[in-house]
């Protein structure tokens, strides 16, 4: 987290080079959500990287500070290493075949370290608006401050930061693989005056050539003969749910 805030106290000309609007870019620095086109912008900087395989790209990370690469790698090494045993654990769970989500299900990782600077008036924007997010696990680590709020029965609810813990959210992939039996969690940012506040999530995802559909494990098959006056003519016509 150190690393993290060292990273976004660097003078503005030393991280201008990794600034891009472009979602392509392996490592970039942006703003916001899509500065360019969004009516409201929010108020977040964030360095979004691939961090799977590690050496793959690595040598896209910011040079500066010079501890980054080796700290924010090893971070991203272990904290995969969680991410996988918590899959084989919801694996378990939702019993499926142990190893399901090994693979291509999760052999894509993204790292974004978020920051929020002290907002002057909270109440014009957010730090992140309502979303749920797209890929298949996300582990956040969040220190000290308070930002972060899930949605439950309708309202929104602060997440406090806990020492040494990390929020886990199940993303959409999750929801979709398990059938709806798990459900990603909508989450959102809120801002404050006073203190700036910087976050480190790592998005496990499935690789872009994956296909992602509910696990035919979890699909249950009705069977349906529909009444006909000939049972001969009846055919009996399987519905997925
Ligand atoms: O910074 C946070 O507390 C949440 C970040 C988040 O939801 C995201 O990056 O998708
Ligand atoms: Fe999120």
């Amino acid at each position: 987290m150190q690393i993290a805030r060292e990273f976004f106290e660097l003078p503005t000309e030393e991280k201008a080079s990794l600034y891009s609007e472009d979602p392509i870019q392996s490592c970039r620095l942006y703003t916001s959500i899509d500065h360019a086109n969004e009516d409201v912008h929010y108020w977040r900087d964030t360095l979004r990287h691939h961090s799977h395989p590690l050496q793959e790209h690595i040598q896209n990370w910011p040079h500066k500070p010079t501890r980054y690469r080796d700290v924010m790698g090893s971070y991203s090494v272990k904290v995969r290493k969680l991410g996988l045993m918590l899959l084989d654990l919801i694996c378990t769970g939702l019993g499926l075949d142990s190893g399901y989500f090994n693979d291509e299900l999760s052999s894509g990782q993204m790292m974004a370290i978020n920051h929020y600077p002290p907002c002057p008036d909270p109440s014009l924007t957010l730090g992140l608006p309502k979303h749920s997010d797209g890929n298949l696990i996300t582990l956040l680590y969040q220190v000290d401050n308070h930002g972060l709020q899930v949605l439950k029965d309708g309202q929104w609810f602060g997440l406090e930061p806990l020492p040494n813990a990390l929020v886990v959210n199940i993303s959409h992939m999750l929801q979709i693989i398990s059938n709806g039996k798990l459900t990603s969690a909508d989450h959102r940012v809120v801002t404050n005056k006073r203190v700036a506040r910087t976050t480190i999530a790592c998005f496990i995802h499935p690789s872009h050539d994956c296909q992602n559909e509910p696990a035919k494990a979890l699909v249950d098959m009705m069977i349906r003969i529909p009444l006909c006056t000939s049972l001969l003519n009846t055919k009996a016509s399987i519905v997925a749910l």
